[in-house]
C-alpha cells in the first residue's frame, strides 16, 4: 500500500531491534579497556599527551621567599613606622644572583624583581616610591610590612598533587611540570588509529573527478579530528565496494588500536563493512536510535574495536563526536570523556517524534541557539556554518523559541 512508503530517510522501520544512544554508550564504556601504555618523555615534548600517573610537585614554586617588585628592601622589625631614611649597603639581589649575606638591621638593599629575599630583609618599596639620597633610601609613610614580596611555595608546596593520571597534558600544564621541578612525565603513548574510506564513486581531493564520483570528504575530516584528540592516524586510505578489497584492508587496520571506517555501513548490496563486521560474528551494534548516524556499525576486527561510521558526512562527523570520541579517549587512558551540554533558549521551532535521539548543527545567535536550515546528512556546508550541536532527547519533543536546549560547542568535543 503506497500510504505505508515514507518519504522520510530516517525513519525507523518496524521490526528492527534500535539500539538507544545512552544503551550502546554504555556498552562501549563497560567493556573498551585502556590500551595505551606509559611512556616517559620530556615535559618540552608531552602537549596533548595523556597523564599516566599522577604529577606530583617535586619542589616548592617559587622556591624561596622573593621579591615581586624592582625596589629596595629592608627589615620591617628593624625599623620605626612612618617615613624612612635607611643606609644602602653596598651590593644587591637579582633573580639568580641572590645577595649571599645577611642584611644588617635598620639599613637598605638595592633589589630586582624575582631575587630570593636574604635573611633580615621582609619587606621590598617599589623604586618609584623612594628617593635616594647620598647614600640613603628616603622611603615615605605609608609602606606596610612583608610589602612586594612572595611567600616559598605560596604557588604550590613541595608534594602537592598537581594534576591526576588521565589528564590531557595542556601548554600551561607544561609550565606548572616544569615549575615545579618535573623533568619527565609519564604518559600513556599515543593511540594508533586505522581510517578507511569505503564506496566506489570516491575519489581523493584536487584529483579529476568524473560526474558519477565525489570527492572523499570523510577521511580527511577524520584524521584532523583524531589528531586533534591526540591519535596517531594510520591511514587505509579509500577501498572500492569490493569485499575482499575492504577484508584485506581491515586486516591492515587490525595493526592499530581502533578502526574506523565511513560508508558501507547501512543495509544495502555494497554496504560491505557491516556486512564483514556481521559475518566475522563480531557486531555488537548495529541500528542506533540517533538522528544522523543510525546505521552505525560497533564491533571487533581480529579483536581491534572497529567503528563502522555511516558515509553521509555529517552522519560521519555526528557520531565521530557522540560515540568514537568518548570511546578512544578511554582506550587512550584519558578516561570516559562525553561533555554536558548547557541549557540555552532556542531560537528555532521543532518537532520531534519519540524513538531516537536527535543532534542538530547549531551555533549561538543574539536570540539564542539557532539551528541549520537543514537537516539533511549530506549537507556539509553546516558542519563548518556550526559552532556546536543541539542534542534533543529520545522522547517526543516540540521546542518553540525561547524553550531551553541542551547545546554543546564543538570545543567540548575538542575541536578548537
Ligand atoms: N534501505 C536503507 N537505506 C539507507 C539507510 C537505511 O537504514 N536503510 N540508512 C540511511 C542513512 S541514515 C545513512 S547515514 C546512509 C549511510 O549509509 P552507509 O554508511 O552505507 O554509506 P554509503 O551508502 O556508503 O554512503 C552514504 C552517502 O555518503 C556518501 N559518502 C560515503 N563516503 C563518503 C566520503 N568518504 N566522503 C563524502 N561522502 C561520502 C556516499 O556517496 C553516499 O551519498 O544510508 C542511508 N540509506
Ligand atoms: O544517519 Mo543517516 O544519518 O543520513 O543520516
Amino acid at each position: 500500500m503506497a500510504d505505508k512508503l515514507k518519504d522520510d530517510c530516517f525513519a525507523l522501520p518496524p521490526g528492527v531491534n534500535w539500539t538507544p544512544v545512552d544503551d550502546a554508550l554504555a556498552k562501549l564504556r563497560e567493556t573498551l579497556p585502556v590500551v595505551a601504555e606509559a611512556v616517559q618523555v620530556p615535559v618540552a615534548q608531552a602537549t596533548g599527551r595523556i597523564l599516566a600517573a599522577p604529577a606530583v610537585a617535586t619542589r616548592a614554586n617559587p622556591p624561596t621567599a622573593n621579591a615581586a617588585v624592582d625596589g629596595y628592601g629592608f627589615h620591617s622589625g628593624a625599623v620605626a613606622d612612618g617615613a624612612l631614611s635607611l643606609p644602602l649597603v653596598e651590593g644587591r639581589a637579582a633573580a639568580g644572583a641572590p645577595y649571599g649575606a645577611a642584611l644588617a638591621p635598620g639599613s637598605a638593599l638595592r633589589i630586582l624583581t624575582g631575587a630570593s629575599l636574604p635573611e633580615g630583609l621582609d619587606t621590598v618599596v617599589l623604586q618609584e616610591d623612594v628617593t635616594l639620597e647620598e647614600g640613603h633610601v628616603q622611603i615615605p609613610a605609608g609602606w606596610r610590612p612583608g610589602a612586594n614580596t612572595r611567600p616559598a611555595g605560596e604557588d604550590v608546596a613541595a608534594g602537592a598533587s598537581l594534576l591526576p593520571a588521565g589528564h590531557r597534558l595542556r601548554p600551561q600544564d607544561l609550565a606548572l611540570l616544569a615549575a615545579t621541578g618535573i623533568g619527565v612525565v609519564s604518559v600513556h603513548r599515543p593511540l594508533r588509529v586505522a581510517v578507511l574510506s569505503t564506496g566506489d564513486e570516491l575519489v581523493p581531493a584536487g584529483e579529476p573527478a568524473a560526474p558519477h564520483q565525489i570527492y572523499d570528504a570523510n577521511r580527511p575530516m577524520l584524521a584532523a579530528l583524531l589528531e586533534s584528540w591526540g591519535a596517531e592516524v594510520v591511514d587505509l586510505g579509500r577501498a572500492p565496494d569490493n569485499r575482499s578489497e575492504i577484508l584485506a584492508r581491515l586486516d591492515a587496520g587490525a595493526e592499530a588500536d581502533a578502526i574506523v571506517t565511513t560508508g558501507g555501513a547501512s543495509a544495502g548490496d555494497e554496504d560491505h563493512i557491516s556486512a564483514a563486521l556481521r559475518e566475522a560474528g563480531s557486531l555488537t551494534h548495529w541500528r542506533i536510535a540517533v538522528k544522523p548516524g543510525r546505521p552505525l556499525a560497533l564491533g571487533l576486527w581480529r579483536g581491534t574495536p572497529a567503528f563502522g561510521l555511516p558515509g553521509n558526512p555529517v552522519a560521519a562527523f555526528v557520531t565521530a563526536l557522540v560515540f568514537l570520541r568518548p570511546a578512544l579517549m578511554q582506550m587512550a587512558g584519558a578516561g570516559w570523556q562525553q561533555p554536558a551540554p548547557t541549557l540555552l533558549p532556542a531560537a528555532f521551532t521543532k518537532r520531534k517524534k519519540a524513538g531516537r535521539r536527535e543532534f542538530l548543527r547549531a551555533r549561538l545567535g543574539p536570540q539564542g541557539v539557532e539551528v541549520f536550515a537543514s537537516e539533511g546528512s549530506g549537507r556539509i556546508s553546516g558542519l563548518s556554518w556550526a559552532r556546536g550541536l543541539v542534542e534533543l532527547p529520545d522522547d517526543a519533543a516540540s521546542i518553540t523559541a525561547g524553550d531551553l536546549v541542551a547545546y554543546t560547542p564543538f570545543t567540548a568535543y575538542g575541536i578548537a
